[in-house]
């Protein structure tokens, strides 16, 4: 059936980093010199770098440096024989510190209990842990603003966190902790001026990252053809299409988004694949680019959804590539069920079910009516709107759930 275009979808995922970055690369090899020469020495304060975008601008590379840093840390670390742990935490809707350090210890797979316990005995047990193990720990918060503008942890919490070598001193004085804080925009500074200054003028680097230009997308795009695509399958005029449409600059702006950009670049490669075509040719990327469908699923909204209705929706979306059309909501009662058992979790009731899909209907993620007499009388059926694409929806919801609580269970248990 298909089989002309792609020779592995997987690189055109979400979550995909390639194993060189191409573009960031300054950025990356800066942060890794940088907390490469600190691991070496040992001793001195906690250290905390700040890595932030642009106002309004998403898809510009923050999570994927920072997970290239302490990638390719954890190599250079294993080569010269250092013990280190990289911790990487979206906080994004964490509740309180107490639950951000039990990612912490349940990411260091250190055997102990948390619950119970309080928050200054988890830190010190991570202390002591790194301490025994001599090991040294690079944690990254994704997304820290959103716990900056929260009242989730007071100041004395973010104190306690992000000045743990002063709060609890090593028993040799060696600082064991580090973090990396990465945010959508520079407000962060400001933020944590006011809440936390003696943190914000101890930060040791801050990286800005910028909207991509048109010749960076290109880099990047053209990295996950050559991974990702037959090489006859592709010419460098619709990649050069795709970067100058998204690349940004000043006289023009534009989104400079890399997420954008690759996800329009797989659109194309969908279409002509599905059409049977050898080639993406240019009118697969006009389609691409003029369903708009890349920039119609509101990451804002669904971010803030509570993991049930994150369960729910992304049963929907499931459904919906799986078959399409209008669903009844007794069969996305089902695959919720099992999806939540497959993630480890208790699905909710029957009620709070019904109530979820109302939430989500309010908020214009799906759209629901009763439908008319069928074969299985009136019923409530359900859909996402026209313009959020469903399999679009279900990699955002993917890699939104993976930050949350990580990705399904091995065994399905149902
Ligand atoms: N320098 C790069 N090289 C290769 N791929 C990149 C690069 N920067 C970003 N990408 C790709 O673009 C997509 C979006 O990147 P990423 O998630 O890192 O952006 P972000 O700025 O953290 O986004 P958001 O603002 O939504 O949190 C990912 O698929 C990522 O792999």
């Amino acid at each position: 059936m298909s089989g002309k275009i792609f020779t592995n979808r997987g690189v055109f995922d979400e979550t995909y980093i390639p194993s060189t970055l191409l573009v960031r690369d300054s950025e990356a090899n800066v942060l890794i010199t940088r907390y490469l020469s600190r691991l070496g020495e040992g001793s001195g304060s906690t250290d905390v770098t700040v890595l932030y975008g642009s106002i309004g601008k998403v898809g510009i590379g923050k999570t994927t440096l920072a997970k290239y840093v302490s990638r390719v840390l954890s190599k250079k670390a294993e080569d010269k024989g250092i013990n280190f742990k990289p911790v990487y935490i979206n906080v994004y809707g964490a509740s309180s510190l107490h639950q951000i350090l039990s990612r912490i210890v349940s990411e260091l797979e250190m055997n102990i209990p948390v619950r119970g316990n309080a928050t200054i005995e988890v830190l010190k047990a991570i202390s002591d842990f790194l301490y025994i193990k001599d090991a040294y720990a690079l944690i990254i918060l994704d997304e820290f603003q959103s716990l900056l503008m929260s009242s989730k942890l007071s100041d004395d919490e973010f104190y306690l966190l992000l000045r743990v070598y002063e709060e609890i001193p090593p028993k040799d004085n060696i600082n064991r902790l580090n973090f990396m804080l990465v945010s959508q925009d520079f407000r962060i500074l400001s933020y944590m001026k006011e809440r936390i200054p003696q943190v914000e003028s101890q930060i040791g680097f801050r990286v800005h990252l910028r909207p991509y230009s048109s010749d960076e997308l290109k880099t990047i795009i053209e990295q996950r053809a050559i991974e990702g695509l037959y090489e006859n399958s592709y010419n460098q005029d619709i990649l050069n299409m795709i970067a100058d449409y998204y690349g940004y600059n000043d006289i023009k702006g534009g989104e400079g988004s890399a997420r954008k950009a690759i996800l329009t670049l797989r659109m194309a490669a969908e279409i002509a694949d599905a059409e049977n075509s050898g080639r993406i040719e240019e009118r697969h990327v006009r389609e691409a680019l003029s369903t708009n469908a890349v920039s119609n699923i509101p990451l804002d909204i669904i971010r803030a959804l509570s993991l049930h209705e994150l369960l729910i929706l992304q049963s929907i979306s499931n459904l919906l590539v799986a078959k399409g059309g209008w669903l009844t909501s007794g069969e996305v009662e089902d695959e919720y069920s099992h999806l939540s058992y497959a993630y480890g979790e208790e699905p909710r009731k029957h009620t709070q079910f019904y109530e979820y899909i109302k939430n989500l209907n309010n908020m214009g993620l799906i759209e629901s009516k009763i439908s008319g007499k069928g074969i299985r009388g009136k019923t409530t059926i359900i859909r996402l709107p026209l313009d959020i694409p469903a399999e679009r929806l279900k990699e955002v919801l993917e890699s939104i759930l993976l930050d949350r609580i990580g990705g399904p269970k091995p065994e399905q248990g149902n």
